[in-house]
């Protein structure tokens, strides 16, 4: 399940039990005559049903829906003008539901402020209207309910976004792997295609990595694989990104970088790598295969296989050098 669909049902979910429950309390007050509550959470209820309305009108947009802002704002500012103008013994226990509501359909920095507006105020009039230790034991569960639930928001937003890196990047090198390169290079060709800017792409190989590997140990070599990927980052600028292939491959994705610049870029990455002294290993030398998008290109496994053939060519131009292949151009 993605995401936005998780928080579609959530937030539907959450809409549907609060109106479930505040119509509730407003058939109750109007049973018993209490006409302003009934009128108060029929109010209520409208706005979260308008609420559960917006979310599955606007289901592909959940991670940023703008709306839900406004319809909780009037959600919490019904609550906090009916405690100002009612004198209805109970009400602000109304607050424990709006509170969860704004923590779960709100980003966590909007739904703790919100949650703040609403609870601040209710504390001074809570403690300006009621015995010192029933203002205290009310606002202190309030208080204690948005703490906890604010924690638990956080902590799955973190899980989350653990989750999110795993699986985008490599366990070795800490760069991003293969899976992401593909989702991030389509973008990025279609970005070109759109702005008519730049982009080129390098695939570099290490020199010699069996070798490498039977003559100092698998552990060794990815040594050297994170040793490089952290020499990459620091030779690349902002901007461009770095993936790690399976056999001792890199992958380099550049915006807007020309024909000229992969040449320039490239040729550093060599000549710097192969200047270092690599710990265990000594001496390491990498070929490099670089190619820039042409107007026919619109695919990303075009500019991959370009870029890895240019990459065996370089190889078989007898290992530590580039090699250019040109974008196919297409006149119209
Ligand atoms: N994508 C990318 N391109 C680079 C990088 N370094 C150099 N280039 C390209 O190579 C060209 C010449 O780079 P340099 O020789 O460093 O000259 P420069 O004038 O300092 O380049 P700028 O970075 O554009 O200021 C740049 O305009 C870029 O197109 C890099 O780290 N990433």
């Amino acid at each position: 399940m993605t995401e936005t669909r998780l928080r579609t049902w959530t937030h539907a979910f959450g809409y549907g039990i609060a109106c479930l429950f505040i119509f509730t309390l407003a058939m109750q007050n109007l049973r018993y005559g209490f006409y302003e509550l009934f009128y108060l959470a029929s109010g209520m209820a409208v706005l979260t049903l308008a609420g559960a309305v917006y979310t599955i009108i606007c289901r592909r947009h959940q991670l940023s829906a703008p709306g839900h802002l406004v319809i909780l704002s009037g959600l919490n500012s019904g609550m906090l003008a009916a405690l100002l103008t009612m004198d209805a013994p109970g009400i602000s226990h109304w607050a424990m539901p709006l509170l969860v509501l704004n923590l779960l359909i709100l980003p966590l920095r909007q739904g703790v402020g919100l949650s703040l507006l609403l609870l601040v105020p209710m504390s001074i009039i809570l403690f300006l209207e009621k015995a010192p230790a029933d203002a205290i034991a009310i606002t202190g569960g309030l208080f204690i309910l948005l703490a906890v639930a604010a924690l638990y928001i956080w902590h799955y937003d973190h899980m989350a976004q653990s989750a999110e890196d795993l699986a985008i990047t490599d366990p070795v090198t800490g760069a991003h792997n293969a899976r992401f390169l593909d989702e991030t290079l389509q973008k990025e060709i279609s970005r070109a295609i759109a702005t008519g800017h730049c982009l080129s792409v390098i695939d570099l190989s290490i020199d010699y990595a069996d070798e490498v590997a039977d003559l100092h140990g698998r552990d060794q070599v990815q040594g050297l694989f994170r040793d490089m990927t952290e020499h990459l980052f620091g030779v690349i600028r902002a901007g461009d990104t770095l993936y790690t292939l399976k056999d001792s491959e890199f992958f380099l994705i550049l915006p807007f970088t020309p024909e000229e610049g992969v040449r320039v870029i490239a040729e550093r990455i060599r000549r710097t790598i192969a200047e270092h002294h690599w710990p265990v290993v000594g001496k390491a030398t990498v070929s490099l295969g670089c190619t820039t998008r042409g107007s026919g290109d619109t695919r990303t496994d075009t500019l991959r296989d370009r870029a890895h053939q240019a990459m065996e060519e370089a190889r078989r131009r007898g290992t530590d050098s580039v090699w250019f292949s040109p974008g196919e151009t297409i006149e119209t």
